[in-house]
């Protein structure tokens, strides 16, 4: 079949389907009212007293109206693929690719097969010829020979593309040889960018493909360029993990986490569109927070960043020095002296009695606390020997009333034998078999009130004052800190802190700290149990942020992607993916690289990349797709009325080329507040929002934007409006904001400048 052939093929294969989903739809929708209807007969009847049969209609129901929107959902465009593909000894099947499965749940008879399937993986990785793919029941080989793409408009194929046909050799890319281009992803990436971050199934590449379907049982570390698709290979990566898993994970038992609520707002259609609900998504201050069980103001660490910012030398020497300290895991080390310590203060025990009937033995408790339930948090260790105990109490009561009784009987004999029967005797024995069995009823009667009020004590109920005892710890200082930590360090940082929590603040750098120690002693909070975590910009989490956070995901199970090159708080973050693979998962991790950017036009990337190179000697430039677009102007401005004049001409230009999303970029708020002062006052053509720390999403297409905030976010055009080299000095943290928002653009950039231009991009 020639091409033209071809996409008749497929524009009636599409309306076949079409029609058949349609047919199935009403089909399906009538099963639903009968079962609606017969739920309600069966409620009537069984009024209000449990029945089997309503429950398993109930249950049928829910799951047929569950399907029922699934396809619904499915109408506009049922699939974006189709590969051909013949098992060994088997005959040649067209198999169509779709975000759900869809067929006929009583006949059997798929039309489409979902892309997370293993057979699909066929699609994603996959060359034409021989291939093979795992399957649960083993490895299937076979033979490739179709993969096709469709180009959806509006519901109906508006082309195909086949694999190895609409590849373009492009020779001498990056001088690095020839590259194939695939025509369909450049279609893809050519779109405008919206306000949310879209699914990509029908686009997914190898390097990203094999990352998705990666087991869940290993922590993985994603290093990626800005633009490689990381926080989209991680959402796409859950989705996979629902599906694969789907009988021990829910979307309740996932966390996301995120750098701040417009980021999470931005990321939030991803998911449900790949049909995945109920993920728990929070930035990691909040989660922490949420662990220790506080509700304190935090001090958050762009508040911390903007200090920094405006901080003289010393000022800024001493927020470097306590942030990297707090964030590291020599200070997890030290909370975990701390808690040996703890521990031993704790484990001084008494016996449990009643008079001087003991009931159970101190060494007993000393041995279960400190040997065999040393595993366990503190607070856990000791409900957890108080079931115990509470189990046996009925046991140990009875033993403890058979010693009495013996204690007793040596009493009795001695009385008999010493002294002669008759009244005075009598009277002695009455009063010892009294006193007898007063003790051994006090004992049945009492000794669960005992037992109850030995572990009430010994609890720790003060969850909120932990910290501040820790730092306020004095005693064996060189023990606490293994003679590493300078005492003059510590005092400042001790200082500082208690300062902090008096003034009823929490800095977001002793999150970590709180919330492990909180973990060590109480155990974590009753929530759904944690299967995976997502975490996102992960290089701008501390080492101990991330390993508290690993001994929440079960099985240590999590995805964490993240730049370097991006990583502005690098003074409390990571700067070296192997601090984390060996200090926080001691070696047991997969770690991963994607290198190629689909974000941004060559000209964008290898105007940024002059910048990231800046960093450090050995960094990679990132890669981009080869997608052309204009060059990024750089001019610089010397009034307002200039400046207005060409935000005005950047903004007609990005319009007339029919995108949309742009993005004034400051250097900090307090830029941005000026900047739109500007352009109000001076009448600009446009209208600009203006986006603050805490807004929860952005919904305007013309926006004003301190630069941090940019983190993780795109635009059709990004404009910066003072690239000054007193805006984007050389420092370390200059060259990696600078980079960030220059990689925000897919399309257009402007690069406005006063006075002199950075020297970063020269
Ligand atoms: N395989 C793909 N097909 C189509 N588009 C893709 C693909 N991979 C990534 N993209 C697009 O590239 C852009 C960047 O993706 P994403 O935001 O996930 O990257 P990132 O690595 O997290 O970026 P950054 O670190 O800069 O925030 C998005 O618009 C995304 O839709």
């Amino acid at each position: 079949m020639n091409k033209e052939q071809s996409l008749a093929f497929e524009k009636e294969h599409l309306r076949e389907v079409k029609e058949w989903l349609k047919d199935y739809i009403s089909k399906k929708m009538m099963e639903q009212e009968e079962l609606e209807n017969r739920i309600a007969v069966m409620k009537k009847a069984s009024k209000g007293s449990y029945s089997y049969e309503l429950e398993t209609n109930e249950q049928l129901y829910n799951l047929v109206k569950k399907n029922v929107s699934k396809y619904t959902e499915s109408k506009v465009q049922p699939y974006f693929a189709r590969i051909d593909f013949r098992e060994y000894k088997r005959e040649k099947e067209s198999l169509y690719i779709g975000k759900n499965s869809l067929g006929d749940v009583d006949t059997g008879d798929e039309k489409v097969i979902d892309w997370r399937s293993p057979i699909a993986d066929l699609y994603y990785s996959g060359t034409e010829g021989k291939v093979y793919y795992k399957a649960p029941c083993g490895v299937i080989d076979g033979e490739l020979s179709l993969k096709r793409k469709f180009l959806f408009e509006d519901g109906e194929i508006k082309d195909i593309f086949d694999e190895s046909i609409n590849e373009i050799i492009i020779n001498n890319l990056n001088e690095e040889g020839s590259e194939l281009v695939d025509e369909f992803l450049k279609i893809n990436l050519e779109k405008s960018s919206g306000n949310k971050l879209k699914d990509i199934v029908a686009t997914i590449q190898k390097e990203q493909n094999e990352i998705i379907r990666l087991d869940k049982n290993t922590p993985i570390i994603v290093q990626g360029a800005a633009g490689s698709g990381k926080t989209t290979v991680a959402l796409h990566r859950l989705a996979y993990l629902l599906y694969r898993y789907k009988e021990n994970i829910g979307g309740e038992n996932i966390l996301v986490l995120a750098p701040n609520s417009i980021f999470l707002d931005y990321i939030s259609d991803v998911l449900p569109s790949l049909g995945v609900e109920k993920v728990m998504q929070s930035t990691i201050e909040e989660f922490l927070l949420k662990i220790m069980g506080s509700k304190g103001k935090i001090i958050s660490k762009d508040d911390k960043l903007s200090r920094l910012q405006k901080a003289d030398e010393k000022e800024r020497k001493d927020i470097i020095e306590e942030c990297g300290f707090k964030g590291s895991l020599l200070y997890k080390n030290m909370i975990d002296r701390y808690i040996k310590i703890l521990e031993v203060q704790e484990a001084k025990v008494e016996d449990i009695k009643i008079d001087q009937w003991i009931l159970f033995k101190a060494d007993e408790i000393k041995r279960l606390f400190m040997n065999d339930m040393s595993n366990l948090s503190i607070n856990k260790r000791k409900e957890e020997i108080k079931r115990y105990f509470s189990k046996k109490l009925k046991e140990t009561v009875g033993k403890t009333c058979s010693k009495i009784e013996l204690f007793y009987e040596f009493k009795i004999n001695k009385c008999k034998k010493e002294m002669e029967d008759g009244p005075e005797r009598r009277k002695a024995l009455i009063a010892i078999y009294d006193e007898r069995d007063g003790i051994k009823k006090d004992i049945v009667k009492h000794s669960k009130v005992v037992l109850d009020d030995y572990f009430n004590k010994w609890l720790n109920k003060d969850s909120r004052d932990l910290y501040r005892k820790f730092l306020s710890y004095e005693e064996r200082f060189g023990e606490l800190t293994d003679g590493i930590v300078e005492e003059s360090l510590w005092n400042n940082i001790r200082e500082n802190t208690l300062k902090t929590l008096d003034e009823g603040l929490i800095d977001a750098d002793d999150c970590a700290a709180m919330a492990y120690l909180k973990m060590k002693v109480h155990g974590l909070p009753k929530m759904a149990e944690i299967k995976h975590i997502v975490i996102d910009e992960s290089q701008d989490y501390s080492p101990f942020q991330l390993y508290t956070a690993s001994l929440i995901a079960s099985g240590k199970s999590m995805t964490i992607v993240g730049d370097i090159g991006q990583g502005i708080y690098y003074y409390r973050g990571i700067n070296d993916w192997n601090d984390v693979i060996n200090g926080v998962f001691e070696g047991k991790c997969s770690y991963k690289m994607l290198t190629q950017s689909y974000r941004s036009t060559i000209e964008i990337i290898e105007f940024a990349n002059k910048v990231l190179l800046k960093q450090k000697a050995d960094m990679k430039p990132t890669k981009p797709v080869i997608r052309h677009g204009m060059k990024p102007q750089v001019e610089s401005y010397i009034s307002d009325d200039e400046l207005i004049e060409k935000v005005n001409s950047a903004a007609d230009k990005v319009l007339g080329d029919g995108k949309k999303s742009i993005a004034i970029v400051c250097r900090t708020y307090d830029e941005c507040k000026k900047a739109a002062s500007v352009l109000k006052k001076k009448n600009s053509k446009f209208k600009w929002k203006l986006i603050k720390e805490n807004d929860k999403s952005i919904k305007d297409d013309f926006i004003i934007i301190p630069s941090h905030l940019t983190k993780g976010l795109e635009f059709d055009c990004v404009i910066v409006y003072d690239c000054s080299n007193v805006n984007y000095t050389e420092s370390e943290f200059d060259k990696k904001l600078l980079y960030v928002v220059l990689t925000r653009a897919l399309h257009y950039e402007f690069v406005f400048y006063k006075d002199k231009f950075t020297k970063l991009l020269e």
